[in-house]
C-alpha cells in the first residue's frame, strides 16, 4: 500500500523534510493508541534499533491514568520503571493527517527482551503461534461503527455530553442523501486511511443518528489489530479538524449502539481455506468444532469482547447487537453469524462494540476456535428463526458478571496464562468498583425531586 513505509522510504522522506516526526505507539490495556513523539532524527539513529522507553504503569492504569493497585507487573512497591518499546519495522506508515509524521507499532518487552505479557500485542502474538503450529494463520476484519456530532470534542467534555447535536436528524441507515452532509469528514478519513496504508473498503450509514461504519479490507489478524488501533484514534483526529465529534462508545444512548463485528477466518500454508468442506452445513468439521469452540467460551470470554461496564448495555433485544449464545447462517439475531463461501467461508462475531480492545477480542475468538478443535467439541444445531427469543443460554449482563466468569475459565488460564488472565480480573474489578461508587445523572433525575 502507498501509505507504508519501508526504513529507506523514510529516509528519504526524512531527508527531504516530509517526516520530521516519528509515533512510537501501541494499543494499551483499553485499545487507545499510546506512546510518544520522537524526532525522525533520534528514531532512525536509536529508536528503530534499539528501542525507547515508556513508564510501566501504561498497561496498569485506569482510563483516567490514575495508578492503580493490583497489579503484578507494575506497581509503587516495584517503583514503576520502564519498559522497552520495540519498533516493529513492518508497521511503518505515514500519518498524512498529521503534518511531518509517520508512525510505527512496538512491542512491549521488559529490559532482557522478554514479552510484558499482559500487553495486548502479545496476548495476540501467543495466540497466533498457537495457529502458526498447526501451519494456519487467521485473517480478519472488525466492523467499527461510530456516531458523528456536530459539537467539538471540548464542546462536548464541558457540556458532559448532555445535550450535543448529532450530525444527521433521523435513521440513516444505508442512507445516501443525510450522509452526503457529512461526506466532507467520512471522506477525509477514508482517503486519509487509504493514505496511511490501509484498505479502506468504504462507508455506510446505519441505524442511530449520525451512526456510520467505515470498513476496511481483512488482513492477517495483528495487521488488523494494529490498523484498527491507528484507526480509531485518527477518526477522532481528523474529526476534530473539522470541528465534529465521533464516538465509538458501544451505547452512547438508548438507541442503537456501535458494534464492532469481528470476522475472521483462518488459512493453511498453501493459502487454501482451512475451514471450507461439503459437511452437513456446507463447512468442514474442523470449522464445526473451531464455532462450536467459541460458542462454548463465549460467555466466559465475553470480557474480552465486551470490556466496559457500558459494553453490555449494547446488549439488547432487537437492536441487532446479539444477547443469546447461538450461531446461524447469515443470522443477524446470532452472536456468530456465518457467511461467505470457499476461501471466504467465515464466521462474524456480533458481540464486540465499538469499546473491544481489538488485540484481545481476536485472541478470544482464536483461543476458543482452537479449544473447539483440540477437544472436537460438537457443534449445536444452527438457530433458525430470532435468536432473541429462542431458548438458549445468554450473554452476561453485567461487567462484574463477566469478570466472574472468565475468572473461573481454565480455557483461558491455559490459553492465555495466569498473569495476563489475573491483569485483566484486575482491570475488571478496578472499573466495577468506580462504577459501584459513582452517583450518576440517572439516580438524580429518579430521585432528586421524586423520590
Ligand atoms: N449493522 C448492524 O448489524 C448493526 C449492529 C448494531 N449497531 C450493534 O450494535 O450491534
Amino acid at each position: 500500500m502507498p501509505g507504508n513505509l519501508s526504513v529507506e522510504q523514510l529516509d528519504e522522506a526524512i531527508a527531504n523534510g516530509e517526516i520530521d516526526t516519528v509515533i512510537v505507539a501501541f494499543g494499551d490495556a483499553q485499545g487507545r493508541l499510546t506512546g510518544k513523539r520522537i524526532s525522525a532524527r533520534l528514531f532512525r539513529e536509536e529508536v528503530l534499533d534499539h528501542g525507547a522507553e515508556s513508564c510501566d504503569y501504561l498497561l496498569s492504569v485506569d482510563v483516567d491514568v490514575n495508578t492503580m493497585d493490583g497489579y503484578a507487573m507494575s506497581s509503587w512497591d516495584k517503583g514503576y520503571g520502564d519498559m522497552v518499546l520495540r519498533p516493529d519495522p513492518a508497521t511503518l506508515r505515514r500519518i498524512p493527517w498529521i503534518e511531518g509524521s509517520a508512525l510505527v507499532m512496538v512491542d512491549l518487552v521488559w529490559g532482557d527482551g522478554r514479552p510484558v505479557a499482559p500487553s495486548p500485542r502479545a496476548i495476540l502474538d501467543r495466540q497466533r503461534d498457537r495457529l502458526a503450529e498447526r501451519g494456519w494463520t487467521a485473517f480478519s476484519g472488525t466492523e467499527l461503527e461510530f456516531i458523528v456530532f456536530d459539537d467539538t470534542y471540548r464542546e462536548a467534555w464541558a457540556r458532559k455530553y448532555e445535550g450535543l447535536t448529532p450530525s444527521t436528524d433521523y435513521n440513516v441507515d444505508y442512507n445516501l442523501l443525510a450522509t452526503t452532509r457529512l461526506e466532507p469528514l467520512l471522506r477525509d478519513i477514508r482517503n486519509s486511511m487509504d493514505a496511511a496504508g490501509m484498505y479502506n473498503e468504504g462507508v455506510k450509514g446505519e441505524c442511530n443518528l449520525g451512526q456510520q461504519e467505515i470498513a476496511f479490507r481483512f488482513a492477517e489478524v495483528r495487521e488488523t489489530a494494529d490498523q484498527h488501533t491507528i484507526y480509531k484514534n485518527g477518526a477522532k483526529e481528523i474529526a476534530e479538524q473539522h470541528g465534529k465529534s465521533l464516538t465509538f462508545m458501544a451505547k452512547f444512548n438508548e438507541r442503537e449502539g456501535n458494534s464492532c463485528h469481528i470476522h475472521l477466518s483462518v488459512r493453511g500454508a498453501d493459502d487454501g481455506a482451512v475451514m471450507a468442506g461439503d459437511g452437513a452445513h456446507g463447512f468442514s468439521p474442523l470449522m464445526e468444532h473451531w464455532i462450536a469452540g467459541i460458542l462454548a467460551t463465549m460467555r466466559e470470554f465475553t470480557l474480552l469482547y465486551a470490556p466496559t461496564i457500558n459494553s453490555y448495555k449494547r446488549f439488547a433485544d432487537g437492536s441487532f447487537a446479539p444477547t443469546g449464545v447461538a450461531w446461524g447462517i447469515d443470522n443477524r439475531t446470532c452472536a456468530l453469524r456465518v457467511i461467505g463461501h470457499g476461501p471466504s467461508l467465515r464466521v462474524e462475531n456480533r458481540v464486540p462494540g465499538g469499546d473491544v480492545n481489538p488485540y484481545l477480542g481476536i485472541s478470544a475468538i482464536i483461543a476458543g476456535g482452537l479449544h473447539g478443535i483440540e477437544n472436537e467439541l460438537e457443534l449445536p444445531p444452527r438457530l433458525e428463526g430470532s435468536a432473541y427469543t429462542a431458548e438458549v443460554e445468554h450473554l452476561p449482563t453485567t461487567l462484574r458478571e463477566a469478570a466472574r466468569l472468565f475468572s473461573e475459565s481454565t480455557v483461558a488460564r491455559a490459553a492465555f496464562g495466569d498473569d495476563v488472565v489475573e491483569h485483566y480480573l484486575n482491570q475488571a474489578r478496578i472499573e466495577v468498583a468506580a462504577f459501584d461508587a459513582a452517583v450518576t445523572d440517572w439516580e438524580r433525575i429518579r430521585g432528586f425531586e421524586r423520590l
